[in-house]
């Protein structure tokens, strides 16, 4: 990599993604109530829960889309709570959306997208196409084509995005946010609407990316089978609060969150079923096929 910001980034390790007590409140209703979890350099961190839990909502957070009413959420000894979306992306958080699935140009040109905050020449030099700035270009395409290669898109990378099946325009975004060069990535139901051959190839593209790159992975996922696959750490919110945090063995075996996804138990009171649109089995102690 030969960009200066990209080269920099390379050599850090990821450090502590850390919420901290976050509350969340719209309107009268509590989405988030003094929430905290930490997810360790290099793990998958899972945030799960029934519908309404406070997933996107704790998303939303970590991204810069929501400002919670209080608690702080930093990364390393950067305090993130506060800064603007695009200043949180700088810093190397990097996310996908659960339904923004993109459809214009090709898969170079989005991946090139992604590419565009760590480019240093600006405007003019790339308009009058001066040494460095196309230097600098062929630098960040030969690196979208990397990433491109390690997610399984190097055959259609100069294909239209809209010629592509849905699960490959899903592999398409988090393509693209890889080629922000994140510490931490943050997958918004990365196989939401997935039929299973695609589920089982996004497993692998998490594995793989997980393996090759220096980074922490955050998601947020209905599909049990694959939480309980790839996770290391698992935060369970239900109404807004943390009910249960642990290895996946451990959260599956917790009766807080059996009560919780079945509604069976004292109280009985949580949602029993994933959100729409999201096959695959509901309960944690069941693995998908
Ligand atoms: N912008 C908003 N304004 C008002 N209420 C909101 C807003 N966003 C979320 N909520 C409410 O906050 C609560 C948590 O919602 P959130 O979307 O974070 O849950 P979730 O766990 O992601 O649910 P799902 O699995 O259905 O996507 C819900 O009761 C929801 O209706």
């Amino acid at each position: 990599m030969n960009t200066g910001t990209t080269a920099t980034r390379a050599a850090e390790a990821p450090e502590p993604l850390e919420v901290d007590r976050v509350t969340v409140r719209f309107a009268g209703l509590t989405a988030l109530d003094d929430v905290s979890f930490t997810v360790a350099p290099g793990s998958v961190h899972a945030v799960i829960g029934p519908n309404g839990a406070g997933k996107s909502t704790c998303f939303n957070v970590l991204s810069g889309l929501h400002r919670p009413a209080s608690g702080t959420v930093r990364y390393g000894r950067q305090r993130l709570t506060g800064l603007a979306p695009h200043r949180i992306a700088a810093l190397g958080i990097a996310r996908t959306f659960q339904n923004i699935v993109t459809t214009e140009g090709t898969v170079g040109d989005n991946l090139m997208l992604g590419r565009h905050a760590l480019t240093r020449a600006g405007f003019v030099s790339s308009a009058l196409h001066l040494p460095h700035a196309v230097r600098e270009q062929r630098a960040h395409l030969a690196r979208a084509r990397e990433i491109a290669e390690l997610v399984g898109l190097e055959r259609h990378f100069d294909a239209p995005v809209a010629m592509l099946s849905y699960g490959d325009r899903k592999r398409v975004e988090m393509a693209r946010a890889l080629c922000l060069e994140p510490r931490v990535l943050l997958l918004d139901e990365p196989v939401a609407g997935m039929n299973t051959a695609e589920r089982a190839e996004a497993v692998e593209v998490i594995r793989t990316v997980r393996a090759q790159l220096p980074l922490s992975i955050v998601l947020v996922e209905h599909d049990m089978g694959l939480v309980m696959r790839l996770a290391d750490e698992v935060t369970v919110l239900d109404f807004g609060r943390r009910i249960a945090h642990g290895t996946p063995d451990e959260v599956r075996r917790d009766p807080e969150v059996l009560r919780a996804y079945l509604g069976t138990g004292a109280g009985g009171t949580g949602p029993a079923t994933p959100g729409p649109g999201t096959p695959g089995p509901a309960t944690p102690g069941k693995e998908a096929a």
